[in-house]
């Protein structure tokens, strides 16, 4: 289908939470975008610092996350590649998929502020529109990044992280409401985040 404009956020989802759903739905809305995919990592490097959870779990909670909106999707792209994931791959992966589609890049702030430390930074902003979006405790900003390439977005503040949600669950408190229930479920199902280490 040609001209369709398709929001794409990438994340490690370990796990997906509110900030990460609301972020999309603001964009969708504000960008009248087709869909959003969400495409969970493969293996992320610039968080290997910690043991990242089983890509399996992280791409089915953001399923169960993601399914009852209509808009939202998920895409094993990044996991089905296998290794390090670099985004200049997902947007090649993802382009080749939608030849004729508008590609949306969805960031927080965290994230846009380190783009240019990303693979292949420069080619980044040739394959998709970025948008960057508020988050909590970090300072929204494109300064570093070449002029008009990406548009930045106020949405809800939502001062949730997956760290947080994984100490809680390490600590026995809930998690209720800064994750779907579906999620909260999936969690306890499979015992994540119990040890601790977040
Ligand atoms: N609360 C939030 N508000 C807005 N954007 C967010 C929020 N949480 C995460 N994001 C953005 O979503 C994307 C994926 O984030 P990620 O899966 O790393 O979650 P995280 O909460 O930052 O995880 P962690 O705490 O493990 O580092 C990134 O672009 C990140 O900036
Ligand atoms: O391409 C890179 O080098 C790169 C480095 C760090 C993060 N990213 C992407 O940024 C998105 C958010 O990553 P993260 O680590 O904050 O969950 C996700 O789609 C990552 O693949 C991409």
């Amino acid at each position: 289908m040609s001209g369709r404009r398709i929001g794409i956020m990438g994340g490690t989802f370990d796990p997906v939470h509110n900030g990460h759903l609301v972020s999309a739905s603001e964009v969708q809305a504000i960008f009248d975008l087709d869909e959003v995919i969400f495409v969970p990592t493969g293996q992320p490097w610039q968080k290997s610092n910690r043991q990242v959870s089983a890509a399996e779990d992280r791409y089915l909670m953001t399923v169960v996350a993601t399914a009852s909106n209509p808009r939202f999707s998920v895409s094993r792209v990044d996991i089905d590649r296998g290794g390090t994931t670099y985004t200049v791959d997902t947007l090649h992966d993802l382009k080749a998929a939608h030849p004729d589609a508008q590609l949306y890049f969805i960031t927080g702030a965290d994230a846009l502020e380190q783009i240019l430390s990303w693979r292949q930074a420069e080619e980044l902003f040739a394959l998709a529109h970025f948008v960057g979006v508020t988050r909590p405790g970090y300072q929204l900003d494109d300064t570093h990044l070449p002029h008009g390439s990406v548009a930045l977005v106020d949405v809800p503040a939502m001062a949730i992280s997956s760290t947080d949600c994984r100490a809680r669950v390490a600590a026995g408190r809930p998690v209720w409401y800064l994750v779907p229930d579906g999620v909260v479920q999936y969690i306890s199902k499979r015992d994540l985040y119990r040890d601790g280490a977040p």
